[in-house]
Order: structure tokens, then C-alpha cells, then sequence
């Protein structure tokens, strides 16, 4: 089998599950327990915040840690508006990923789309031109949601320009880093945001552990009530074996980074030969993009369709397309791209990473290339 969908999920890295199996040898790991067994599993923990606030240049004291991306997301969003009593409106990058975009929507505050170029990179004069006549009476606090790189395209966002934009425009910015941590360097301070989400599962952690890391000072109360974990940020008992598993992953994916970075090469030599097809169209490419995603389309190819026959062949994907309940939407961040329909509708994911290999590159390019030519190509000729 070769596994292609690593910003769906990527395998659990050796190293996390030999720190996660020890954990549970240790017995009962309640954290918060003043008796030796829950010392123990406290300093298990204090050293996993340590190793992901420092894998992003911060202090472990303004990393909070939480159940995944999606809840460190949920957080940030709803936390901003709980502190800020609504007072504020969320800049909503149009390539977000649901759990910001949908947790904007939902959170009863104002929201706007910030527009993205034809390469799916945000639009910094449409964000000056937001910003510079921005109305802090009728519209709060501007919140700009952007992440560092697209779980999507793999395309990497102007972070830190365009946090310096809202920064002079008094306002806060969320970034989203679940698919850029392990990757590529990410830096608080070199990127100016004021929260930044985390998730252990894309870089070969467990699913179920992530981090929300806040600028000291940042307006952030909690949205859940409980015993007061995390410095009541997050209340509820933390997962001691996940972010042993997490700060695991992390050390493993720092480690690895200029390993991941030559994936480039062939995922390069990948697109070449997919683009022998006439019609082929690989999203985001004049972008600097994640060394291992690669999402290309072929018009009148159906997404599911060729999910189905690589899966057949072996070889795991994504649809470009969201996939929900076993139906393909058309992905909303290739229609703000400026995708056609049609485009959209037949653009496919792959995604590589920490143990992927330049025969799976080879061989994900020649399983598509005969799906195609059984298909779409004969039906052409
Ligand atoms: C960009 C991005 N943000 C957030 C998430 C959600 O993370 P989790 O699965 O840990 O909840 C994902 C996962 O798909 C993602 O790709």
C-alpha cells in the first residue's frame, strides 16, 4: 500500500508510540494529583509543553494544551470573543480550515472573508485596504484568521507580513499551524501572531492532542468550565500518554525537517510527468508550497472516481474535494482560488511525509497515470 494522505492523518511515528506505551506502563496518570504517581505524570506533561512551546519559540506557560487542532482553533476563536464581549470581527482568510472558519460563523461575532490570489495565497492589498479605513467603533477589534500553510494546496501563507498589517491596525491575528509545524520552521515571535494552533496527528503524533500557544497578554478567556486545568483555559483532565506521544512526534519532526523539505524533489518530478496530460492542472503551483502536497486536477476526471481507482490500485488519497459523510462537496478553497466547477470537481489530494519514500512518489504518479488512461484518456482518444 502506499499511503499519500499525511495532511489527513500521518502514521504514528515509532518514537510516539514507544513514549505513549510507557506513560501507560506508569498506571494511574492524573496530572493534577499531589501524590507521587501524579508528580510523576505532571513532569511527563510539563516536559511535552516545554518541547511544543519550545519547537515554536515560546514559553511553555502560554502553551495551552487541548484535545486537537480543532478544539485549539475552537479556543482561540471563542475565547477572543468571550474576552473581547464581542467586540470584534474575524478576518476569515478564505482558505481557512472549517474549524476556524466554521467556529467564526458560529461564534455570533461579525465576520469577512479576506480574498485569496489564483495561487491561494491571501490578498495583502485587499487586506490594507480592509484595514486602512477600519471602523473600530462599529467593528471592534479586527481578528485576522490566517494559516501558515493550506491543508488543501500545501500552499504557505504570508504570515508574518500580513500580521504586521493588523498589528499597525491595533488588531489580533490567529494563525492556524496544524499543517505547518514539523514542516517548516515556525516561529511566534518571527511570525508576530498573537495564537497559534497546534495539532500532534499530522506530524506522526496521536490524534487527540493539540496546543493553542497565546501571546502573554492576549485577550483569551475559557469557553469550557470544569477543575480548572491548564491554567483554567482548558479545563478537563489532559491525556498524559497523547502529548508524551506528542512531544515525541515533535522532536522526531525537527529532527527530520530537511529530510521532509527534499521531498520537494520529487513531488516535483511527480507533477512532471502527471502534467504530460493534457489538461492537467496542478493548484497552487507558482506558490511556495509544503514539500509533500501536490493537488492536481483533470477536468471530466470525477474526484471520487479516481479516489476510488487508486484506491483499487492501492494507493490512498484525498478528493481535493471536503468529503463528508461519503459525499464529495466541491472544495471551497479551490472555488476562492477561482477553480472552475469543473476544476474543482475533479481535484485530488496527495500529501507525503515523515515515511514516504521516492518509490511512493513514482508509484502514486504511475497509478494515476493508468487510472487516467483506462478512463478519461480512452474515452478522449
Ligand atoms: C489546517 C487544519 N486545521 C485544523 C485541523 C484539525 O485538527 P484536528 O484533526 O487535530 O482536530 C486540521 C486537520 O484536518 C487542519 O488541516
Amino acid at each position: 500500500m502506499i499511503y499519500a494522505d499525511h495532511n489527513a492523518t500521518s502514521p504514528l511515528r515509532p518514537e510516539a508510540r514507544d513514549a505513549m506505551q510507557a506513560v501507560w506502563d506508569m498506571g494511574a496518570t492524573n496530572p493534577s494529583s499531589v501524590h507521587t504517581a501524579g508528580r510523576a505524570a505532571r513532569a511527563v506533561l510539563e516536559k511535552a509543553r516545554a518541547a511544543i512551546g519550545g519547537a515554536i519559540g515560546s514559553r511553555a506557560e502560554d502553551v495551552v494544551l487541548t484535545s486537537g487542532g480543532t478544539e485549539a482553533d475552537n479556543l482561540a476563536i471563542h475565547g477572543i470573543v468571550a474576552a473581547l464581549e464581542g467586540k470584534c470581527t474575524f478576518l476569515v482568510s478564505a482558505i481557512e480550515h472549517e474549524a476556524i472558519a466554521k467556529a467564526a460563523a458560529f461564534s455570533g461575532a461579525r465576520v469577512e472573508t479576506a480574498y485569496v490570489t489564483p495561487e491561494g495565497i491571501i490578498d495583502l492589498e485587499d487586506l490594507t485596504a480592509r484595514l486602512s479605513d477600519w471602523d473600530h467603533d462599529a467593528k471592534g477589534v479586527p481578528v485576522l484568521c490566517l494559516m501558515l500553510a493550506n491543508n488543501e494546496t500545501g500552499v504557505i501563507q504570508p504570515v508574518a507580513e500580513a500580521a504586521a498589517l493588523v498589528r499597525e491596525a491595533e488588531g489580533l491575528t490567529v494563525c492556524d499551524a496544524v499543517q505547518g509545524l514539523g514542516k517548516i520552521p515556525v516561529n511566534v515571535a518571527m511570525l508576530g501572531v498573537d495564537y497559534l494552533s497546534l495539532s500532534a496527528h499530522k506530524i506522526g503524533g496521536p490524534q487527540g492532542a493539540g496546543a493553542l500557544w497565546h501571546r502573554a497578554g492576549a485577550p483569551l478567556k475559557a469557553v469550557q468550565q470544569g477543575g480548572g486545568q491548564e491554567r483554567g483555559l482548558r479545563s478537563g483532565t489532559e491525556n498524559v500518554a497523547a502529548f508524551a506521544g506528542f512531544h515525541a512526534a515533535i522532536e522526531a519532526a525537527l529532527r527530520d525537517m530537511p529530510k521532509y523539505a527534499k521531498l520537494s524533489t520529487h513531488r516535483d518530478e511527480m507533477e512532471r510527468r502527471l502534467e504530460e496530460v493534457a489538461g492537467v492542472t496542478v493548484m497552487g503551483k507558482g506558490a511556495d508550497r509544503l514539500a509533500g502536497t501536490s493537488n492536481f486536477a483533470l477536468p471530466g476526471f470525477a474526484a471520487e472516481t479516481q479516489v476510488m481507482a487508486m484506491d483499487l490500485a492501492g494507493v490512498c488519497i484525498s478528493a481535493g474535494s471536503a468529503c463528508s459523510s461519503g459525499k464529495v462537496k466541491r472544495s471551497l478553497v479551490l472555488l476562492a482560488m477561482g477553480a472552475s466547477d469543473a476544476l474543482a470537481e475533479s481535484a485530488i489530494r496527495t500529501s507525503f511525509g515523515w515515511n514516504s519514500t521516492p518509490e511512493d512518489f513514482k508509484g502514486v504518479a504511475d497509478a494515476w497515470l493508468q487510472a487516467a488512461k483506462r478512463t478519461v484518456l480512452k474515452e478522449k482518444a
